[in-house]
C-alpha cells in the first residue's frame, strides 16, 4: 500500500493554500531546472498536501515560461500521487456561466512552445492519453464540490492554447462550433506530463468568462478574469478543505492505470538507453528503471 500525497497546483489567482497545518517551504532541486517556487508543504484533516503555485507569487511567470516538467519532477520527487489543477478558464456553453466549476474530462493541446515530455533521444517512451484524468478524482471532486454546494459540470473538454494572448472571434466560434467546453493555457503539457510521472491527475476549470464568442459579453479581458477569480479561489479553497477531509488516506490503484504508466511505454532497449537521460528521469521513470 502507498501512502495517498495529495498535490495541489494553484493556477491564476491560487498562489498559497492557507490552511494547512505544520506548512513549511522546501526548495526540491530538480534535474529538469527551475520550478515555478519552492513547494509548501503541510496537511489538511492528516493529509499530506503538497501545494505549488504555478505562475509564483506574484504571478511572475506566464504559461509559456513555467517549467511545467520540473513543476512535475519536484511533485514526484515530494511523493505526490493525485495531483489537483485549479485553473481560471473560458467557457464556450451557456449552461457553463463565470463561476462553475467544471471536472474536464479531456484535454486537447494546442500549445507548440514548450517542452511537452521527459523522454526523447536515448529513452523513448509512449503513454497513453487516451483518458487523461483520473476518474478516482474527479469523482472526489464531485463530491467535495457537492458537500460545499458548488455548481460543477461532470465532464467537459479543455482546450489549452499556448497565448498569452486571448483568442480570435474566429478561433472562440471554431473551439465552440467543435464543442469544446472551456479553454485556458497551462494544463498542457501539464497533464501528460503528470502521466509519463504516473501521477494520478484532475482539473478543477474554474469559469471566469466567455471567452469572445458570447454575443451578450464583451471579448474578455484580464480585469475581468480577476474580478471573478476571487470568488472562484475562495471556493476552491474550500473545495480543497472538504476533498482532503474525505479523501483516501492510502493511494487507490487508478482503474485507467495512471499510476503505472509506464509499465506498457518504455520502446528503447536497455544498452540503447543514455545514461544521462536514465540520471534525470531517477524519479518519474524511477519505478520502471530500478525494476
Ligand atoms: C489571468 S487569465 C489567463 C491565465 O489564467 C489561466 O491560468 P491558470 O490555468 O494557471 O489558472 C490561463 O490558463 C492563463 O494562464
Ligand atoms: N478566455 C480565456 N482564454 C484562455 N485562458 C483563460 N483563462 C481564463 N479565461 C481564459
Amino acid at each position: 500500500m502507498t501512502r495517498a500525497v495529495l498535490g495541489i497546483i494553484g493556477g491564476s489567482g491560487i498562489y498559497d493554500l492557507p490552511g494547512l497545518e505544520g506548512a513549511h517551504e522546501e526548495v526540491i532541486k530538480s534535474p529538469w531546472g527551475e520550478p515555478s517556487a519552492p513547494v509548501r508543504r503541510g496537511a489538511i484533516a492528516g493529509l499530506p498536501i503538497v501545494f505549488l503555485p504555478r505562475h509564483d507569487k506574484g504571478h511572475r511567470l506566464s504559461p509559456s515560461d513555467i517549467n511545467y516538467r520540473a513543476n512535475i519532477d519536484v511533485l514526484k520527487r515530494a511523493g505526490v500521487t493525485d495531483l489537483i489543477s485549479l485553473s481560471a478558464c473560458g467557457s464556450f456553453k451557456e449552461e457553463m456561466p463565470p463561476g462553475t466549476f467544471v471536472l474536464v474530462d479531456q484535454f486537447v493541446d494546442r500549445t507548440h512552445e514548450r517542452e511537452s515530455s521527459f523522454f526523447g533521444k536515448g529513452c523513448v517512451a509512449h503513454v497513453s492519453m487516451a483518458h487523461p484524468v483520473s476518474p478516482r478524482l474527479r469523482i472526489h471532486l464531485a463530491a467535495a464540490a457537492e458537500a460545499e454546494g458548488i455548481a460543477v459540470a461532470r465532464g467537459g473538454t479543455y482546450v489549452c492554447m499556448e497565448g498569452p494572448q486571448f483568442s480570435t472571434y474566429a478561433e472562440s466560434m471554431t473551439y465552440k462550433a467543435l464543442g469544446y467546453s472551456v479553454i485556458g493555457m497551462t494544463n498542457m503539457p501539464e497533464a501528460k506530463l503528470a502521466r509519463e510521472a504516473e501521477i494520478c491527475y484532475a482539473t478543477v476549470a474554474m469559469v471566469t468568462d466567455f471567452d469572445c464568442w458570447h454575443p451578450d459579453h464583451d471579448a474578455v479581458t484580464v480585469q475581468d478574469i480577476i474580478r471573478v477569480l476571487t470568488s472562484n479561489a475562495d471556493k476552491a479553497k474550500a473545495l480543497v478543505a472538504r476533498l482532503a477531509q474525505e479523501f483516501p488516506r492510502e493511494h487507490e490503484p487508478c482503474p485507467i492505470g495512471s499510476d503505472r504508466a509506464l509499465d506498457t511505454a518504455l520502446i528503447t532497449a536497455p544498452e540503447a538507453r543514455d545514461p544521462e537521460l536514465l540520471k534525470k528521469l531517477d524519479a518519474v521513470a524511477g519505478r520502471i528503471l530500478r525494476g
